[in-house]
């Protein structure tokens, strides 16, 4: 069996282009949605991370708001940047590039975030929301894979899902995500310190990996025709020397699973899609 792959680059020019019409609607009502991050220091992936929400932004008609900030910059250098954001009418949403360099305390950034204005879904209030069930902007990369598996009619309804990860940003948004009415899936929560993983995931409809190991998620862990979603990215020197993203999964898996969303390629376009959704959103709310 060979994978259907589920194209992230695909699926998110098609929600791109659903934003671009309701872009233009609000356009007509007077109402330009804006998007701020704030990027702190000089690491290359967070820089072209930015750039490329930027990118989309130009792409869909969302106003960019930057506030690019130096790697000396202080906690209250980085308040600051988050009150005037708070403040400003032209933003409906935005986000706070992670990692920050270390001294910068990001827990209280991240709170210091006004709840109506995060559009990456992970102030405490909205992931409040999530566990409660309420209307809420949702954590970008959990809403873009299980926009991509409906995208390809994976069912969800009484599917048995293991995620591998427990962090903050995906593993933990997304369980209480798959566990809501709507998507009605069973999910298990597996982690660094899961006693053997593959009795969970050989038993698993759906397996998400999210972790950050490049290649944990091996052929012999995957029931045939299982879907898998890989969302770890590593950078890793190939074999010619240079650098590549390798994913959780390891390459064989296509053998075997019915579907894999690849890295690169897969949840990475789909997390940028959600951000844009998440401020568009935020703009057509009364
Ligand atoms: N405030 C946030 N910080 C971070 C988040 C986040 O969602 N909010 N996630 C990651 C970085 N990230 C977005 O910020 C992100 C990472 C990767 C991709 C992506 O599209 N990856 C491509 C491959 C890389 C490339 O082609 O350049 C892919 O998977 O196809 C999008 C967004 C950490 N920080």
């Amino acid at each position: 069996m060979t994978a259907t792959v589920l194209d992230g680059k695909a699926t998110a020019a098609a929600v791109k282009e659903d934003l671009r019409q309701r872009v233009k609607a609000l356009a007509a009502r007077g109402i330009t949605p804006g998007l701020g991050t704030v990027l702190v220091g000089d690491d290359p992936g967070s820089h072209a991370y930015v750039a490329g929400k930027h990118r989309d932004c130009a792409e869909v008609g969302i106003a960019s708001l930057r506030r690019d900030l130096p790697a000396t910059a202080t906690q209250a250098d980085v308040d600051a940047a988050v009150a005037e954001l708070n403040a400003d009418p032209a933003c409906h949403g935005y986000i706070v590039q992670l990692p920050l360099p270390r001294g910068l305390d990001t827990q209280r950034v991240l709170e210091a975030i006004d709840p109506d204005k995060d559009a990456d879904g992970l102030h405490p209030v909205n992931l409040g929301r999530l566990v409660l069930g309420y209307p809420g902007p949702l954590p970008c990369t959990p809403r873009g894979i299980v926009h991509l598996l409906r995208a390809y009619g994976v069912p969800l309804a009484g599917a048995r899902v293991v995620v591998i990860g427990r962090g903050t940003t995906v593993g933990r948004p997304l369980g209480l995500l798959l566990t809501r009415r709507d998507e009605n899936a069973t999910v298990t929560l597996c982690h660094t310190g899961t006693r053997d993983l593959s009795a969970h995931t050989r038993d698993a409809d759906i397996v998400v990996a999210a972790v950050g190991v490049p290649g944990l998620v091996t052929a012999d862990l995957v029931r045939p025709g299982a879907a898998v979603v890989d969302v770890g990215i590593t950078r890793v020197v190939g074999a010619d020397g240079r650098g590549v993203y390798s994913g959780d999964v390891a390459p064989e898996v296509r053998e075997v699973a019915g579907f894999v969303a690849p890295v690169p390629g897969g949840v990475g376009p789909m997390t940028r899609a959600m951000l844009l959704a998440n401020v568009v959103e935020r703009a057509e709310r009364p």
